[in-house]
């Protein structure tokens, strides 16, 4: 099992996906206590996406978080450099190219896609693995078309300091244990753990958004700030 280490090396990162493919949603589900679904549904009304559009979601994986955005009619590039991850994701859906969801493999640092071919762009759970954070931020803004929208999603910071020591030792403690006993092991949960735990707070990765070049940046806390939303809008 490849464990990634917090340098983001892009070979470790994309070798640690490739080995937890397979049970990759399952145990999203288990840890999150499910609040996952609800935050993959947050995301979707932040992207707002409808009929004619194309998102791209970066980083995303099994394209569990793309499939969504297509409801109103939208369709969606799921992009990612794990082909584990795409491998498991084109088999559940029976092809790579399905229901408006096409998988694409593609690095977030120096994306496969001309300037501005997307209405809106979105990362789940993937900006916080890229290696450099900036770089992944200007290449988003990069496809994004003049008006279009970014959406990041991704583990943060509880702005109430005793819950969230109580949220820390959960995830150092407890996260690696249950993962361990729903996979065997726990080596990538650990990692888990302490890239959420040196992840910048809300504000800080607002500053970051917005050095990239996104304007009208905003986020909003989900589930006590476990999670936040990051919004920005590509204004020139
Ligand atoms: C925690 S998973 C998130 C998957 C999906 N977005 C979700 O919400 O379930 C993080 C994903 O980021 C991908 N990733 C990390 N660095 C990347 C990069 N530089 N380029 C493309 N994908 C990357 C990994 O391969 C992995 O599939």
């Amino acid at each position: 099992m490849t464990r990634a280490e917090l340098d983001k090396n892009p070979g470790d990162v994309a070798a640690m996906f490739d080995d937890i493919a397979a049970r990759y949603d399952l145990v999203n589900d288990v840890l999150s206590l499910g609040q996952d679904r609800l935050w993959r549904r947050a995301v979707v009304n932040a992207v707002e996406a409808y009929s004619g559009e194309l998102v791209l979601d970066l980083a995303a994986g099994t394209g569990t978080s793309s499939e969504s955005f297509t409801a109103r009619g939208a369709r969606v590039v799921a992009c990612d450099f794990s082909l584990g991850m795409l491998r498991v994701g084109a088999r559940r859906r029976g092809g790579a190219s399905r229901r408006g969801v096409t998988l694409v493999a593609g690095d977030a640092l120096r994306l496969p896609f001309a300037d501005e071919t997307f209405d809106a762009v979105t990362i789940s759970f993937g900006l916080r693995n890229v290696a450099d954070t900036a770089q992944a931020l200007r290449e988003l803004r990069r496809v994004t078309k003049v008006g279009g929208r970014l959406v990041v999603c991704e583990f943060s910071h509880i702005p109430v300091a005793a819950v969230d020591q109580v949220y820390n030792r959960y995830l150092m403690a407890a996260l690696p244990v249950i993962a361990r006993r729903i996979t065997g092991e726990s080596a990538a949960y650990e990692y888990l753990s302490e890239s959420i735990a040196e992840w910048p707070d809300q504000a800080a990765l607002a500053r970051l958004v917005q050095d990239a070049g996104w304007s009208r940046v905003a986020w909003r806390n989900l589930t006590l700030g476990v999670v936040a939303l990051h919004r920005g809008v590509r204004t020139a």
